[in-house]
């Protein structure tokens, strides 16, 4: 069945199965959202069948929330777990300080909160999702539905006084309707083109009323797992400073290819 996945699908299990070694007996863990995070639900769901592994989940969406129940995986809410030992989630870019862009699928906002609230972050990607600097992919802001115009509008007015080059910002639409977040909010999505101070464009959305949050995860990841479709990992500590190779073989993976179906 392995034989039957794209080579980026190959990359996504590689990096999730590879990712979920970290994850120990005991641990109460953040479950990622998104089609690499699916690949981790799968992959931590065949250790506690096979291992006896025992873990609680924090979904961070309810995609995820689905997806673990289907699996079997205990879960629970932040405010119940309070800190989590580890969080493991995918991206939509991740430079070389491990800064990320996320919410792709709009699921930014219950991410980043679980993420902050977790004593590490792995974030799992393919080698598509690095980056020598952010902003390729639209950065995603979830944005309060009362006066979204507004917000949009002062938004706009930020990025041209932060001199900003790209300032297309688009409502994220699903079919006729304005996407819905799970907390009930919009997204609008900046299109950047690049973003040349991540760090300073995340304090200062973050200033405007209406936005909630944005996707840029600065100082938070501490770990990345880079897949390739061939079976190779690349491991990136960005506090040990420490680069590891490593290899995932493919044997014996059907019944986690089984439940294909994100
Ligand atoms: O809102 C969605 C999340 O931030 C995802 O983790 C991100 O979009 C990456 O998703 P995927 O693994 O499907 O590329």
């Amino acid at each position: 069945m392995a034989a039957d996945l794209s080579p980026i699908d190959k990359a996504k299990f590689v990096a999730a199965k590879r990712a979920v070694e970290f994850i120990e007996d005991g641990m109460r863990v953040g479950l990622g959202t998104g089609s690499t995070a699916a690949w981790m639900v799968r992959c931590l769901a065949e250790r506690m069948r096979e291992e006896g592994l025992r873990v609680t989940g924090v979904p961070t969406s309810s995609r995820t929330a689905g997806l673990a129940r289907q699996l079997g995986i205990p879960i629970t809410s932040l405010d119940e777990a309070r800190w989590l030992d580890l969080t493991i989630d995918g991206a939509d870019e991740f430079d070389h300080d491990l800064a990320l862009i996320k919410g792709g699928g709009g699921a930014l906002l219950q991410e980043k909160i679980v993420a902050t609230a977790s004593d590490r972050m792995i974030v799992i990607a393919d080698t598509a999702k690095e980056v020598a600097q952010l902003g390729g992919f639209p950065l995603p802001l979830e944005v309060i539905p009362f006066g979204w115009q507004t917000t949009k509008a002062l938004i706009e007015e930020t990025l041209v006084s932060l001199e900003v080059l790209g300032r297309d910002v688009t409502l994220r639409m699903n079919g006729e309707r304005p996407f819905v977040t799970d907390e009930g909010n919009y997204i609008v999505d900046l299109h950047l083109g690049r973003i040349g101070n991540p760090r300073q464009l995340s304090l200062v959305v973050n200033q405007i009323p209406g936005v909630v949050e944005n996707g840029l995860f600065i100082d938070i990841c501490d770990i990345v797992v880079i897949g390739h479709g061939d079976g190779r990992v690349e491991v990136r500590d960005i506090n040990a400073g420490t680069v590891e190779q490593d290899r995932v073989e493919f044997a014996d993976t059907d019944n986690i290819f089984a439940d294909l179906g994100d």
